[in-house]
């Protein structure tokens, strides 16, 4: 039976570039990612995207907008992850590397999308563009999409 995990994931931009962080263990090591995680018992999934974002990057924000909403199946397993994405330009401090990510800046024309999950240049131009989007990943393993829907939505 279908199961849901909640999940977050924020990128942050400032003009022409967008932050994102080397996975350093866990899910998804080795490939870059915006910072998010898990939705805690008792916080609300806007609470989780600003406490991992803290956790993870140092920086701060009260002006994420949800922009986004992804659900993941992975052939095999009954979890599905239904992330929540959000983006904001307005944030306080300075990156910092945590135990979980590396920070870098990256040039929107040059987003590593090699060493990222392999439906990210799918939905970050509709993310860079402004657009909100619902999305539908079937994974066989953690490298092969098998099925895909995509569609940009008025309200998430
Ligand atoms: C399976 N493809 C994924 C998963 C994912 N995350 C799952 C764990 O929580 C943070 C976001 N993030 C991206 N870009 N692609």
């Amino acid at each position: 039976s279908m199961m849901k995990k909640l999940l977050t994931l924020v990128l942050i931009t400032r003009p022409n570039q967008v932050l994102l962080g080397m996975k350093k263990r866990g899910f998804g090591q080795g490939r870059w990612n915006g910072f998010g995680g898990k939705v805690e018992k008792g916080e609300t999934i806007l609470e989780a995207a600003k406490r991992e974002l803290f956790e993870e990057s140092s920086l701060k924000s009260d002006d994420l907008k949800e922009i986004g909403l992804i659900d993941f199946e992975f052939v095999g397993d009954p979890q599905i992850l239904e992330v929540h994405v959000f983006t904001t330009s307005k944030f306080e401090g300075e990156p910092t590397e945590s135990s979980e990510m590396r920070p870098q800046w990256f040039n929107v024309k040059d987003i590593p999308f090699d060493t990222m999950w392999p439906d990210d240049h799918l939905w970050f131009p509709l993310f860079l563009s402004g657009t909100k989007f619902k999305g539908y990943f079937l994974f066989e393993g953690h490298d092969k999409i098998l099925k895909q829907t995509l569609d940009k939505v008025d309200s998430l």
